[in-house]
């Protein structure tokens, strides 16, 4: 195992009297050359978690091995063991993406850096029209891709991605996840943290999902999906912006974001959903929608919305 995590709690002062526990007693382990997904809503706990795997901050109980060794007790272990690219952007300042990525390799690989890396990954991510540009010129996009460069340029064994691909264009996201998938079958595990749960269902061999510091559930994509097996998704999209649109009652759970409303149903339900909705067509109500089968956005939803019990 390259991290077992145990029964890990990490508690903060509050407003006045109150604890608010960040992290409640998580538990869970990540294989070598696994990429593990870690979904969770703002404030769901995540960067507490990487911060206390990356020794920043000390837990109040609990354990974290990294390659079968505490780095609670030797934190700057952590540090060498991991690369991280974090949620903020880096400040480049007057650095162009390749003096930064170099930069990096050298600090973390020392003399066995080989500078013949950022080239290759300059060209697998398309990056090379940017190579020289300073930092300060950079595209937002730009700029998390060179974040994610520094953080795979000289990988520790376990690489932690904050929201990596936020900003960068689809044809770019594509090649990102090529290079991340090449720095698994080389042995390196990877931590993806995000909010896109659409994204991370397509790239991660396992997920958990975090939500109000406890661990709702974890395992593989169909492992998760198997909750809803049963189920099918409507997504549709309204014409405006309708402040009530009455759900069928046999909806088990609905989400919506501005215009767009993801609800899913039972199987048996699919003819009555699909006289419901072209009903709501035809009254101008819906511009468009689809019928798929549940996806782990759909167990999120249900799990986060506090419908399911949890996983202990
Ligand atoms: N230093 C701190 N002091 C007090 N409370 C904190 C501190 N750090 C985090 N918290 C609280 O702990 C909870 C978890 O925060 P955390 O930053 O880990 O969430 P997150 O999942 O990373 O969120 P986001 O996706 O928005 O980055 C939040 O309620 C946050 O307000």
């Amino acid at each position: 195992m390259i991290l077992e995590v145990e029964g890990l709690t990490k508690r903060f002062a509050g407003r006045g009297k109150s604890v608010k526990v960040a992290n409640d007693n998580l538990t869970f382990s990540i294989k070598e050359g696994e990429i593990f997904g870690l979904l969770g809503q703002n404030g769901a706990g995540k960067t507490t978690l990487v911060n206390q795997i990356l020794g920043l901050i000390t837990p109040d109980s609990g354990t974290i091995n990294l390659l079968g060794e505490s780095i609670i007790q030797s934190p700057a272990r952590a540090r060498s063991i991991c690369s991280v690219q974090p949620q903020s952007q880096v400040p480049l300042g007057l650095l162009t993406p390749k003096q930064a990525v170099t930069l990096m390799g050298k600090m973390r690989a020392g003399k066995k850096f080989n500078p013949k890396r950022v080239d290759m990954l300059f060209e697998e991510l398309n990056m090379d029209e940017w190579a020289n540009v300073e930092g300060e010129k950079l595209s937002g996009g730009a700029r998390r891709l060179t974040a994610f460069c520094m953080a795979v340029v000289a990988p520790g064994k376990l690489v932690i991605l904050d929201e990596p691909t936020n900003d960068v264009d689809p044809v770019r996201r594509r090649y990102l996840w090529q290079v991340i998938r090449k720095l698994t079958n080389d042995g390196t595990s990877v931590i993806l943290v995000t909010h896109n749960v659409v994204e991370a269902e397509k790239a991660v061999d396992r997920v958990a999902i975090l939500h109000k510091g406890r661990l709702l559930t974890q395992g593989t994509p169909s492992e998760v999906k198997s909750k809803v097996r049963d189920q099918m998704r409507l997504e549709m999209n309204l014409l405006k912006d309708f402040d009530e649109i009455d759900m069928p009652t046999w909806t088990i759970s609905s989400n919506r974001k501005g215009a767009r409303i993801i609800m899913t149903i039972d199987q048996e339900q699919v003819s009555s959903t699909i006289d419901w909705v072209k009903d709501r067509v035809e009254k101008g109500f819906v511009m468009d929608y689809s019928l798929s089968p549940s996806t782990i956005e759909d167990v999120y939803i249900e799990l986060t919305s506090g419908r399911w019990e949890w996983d202990e």
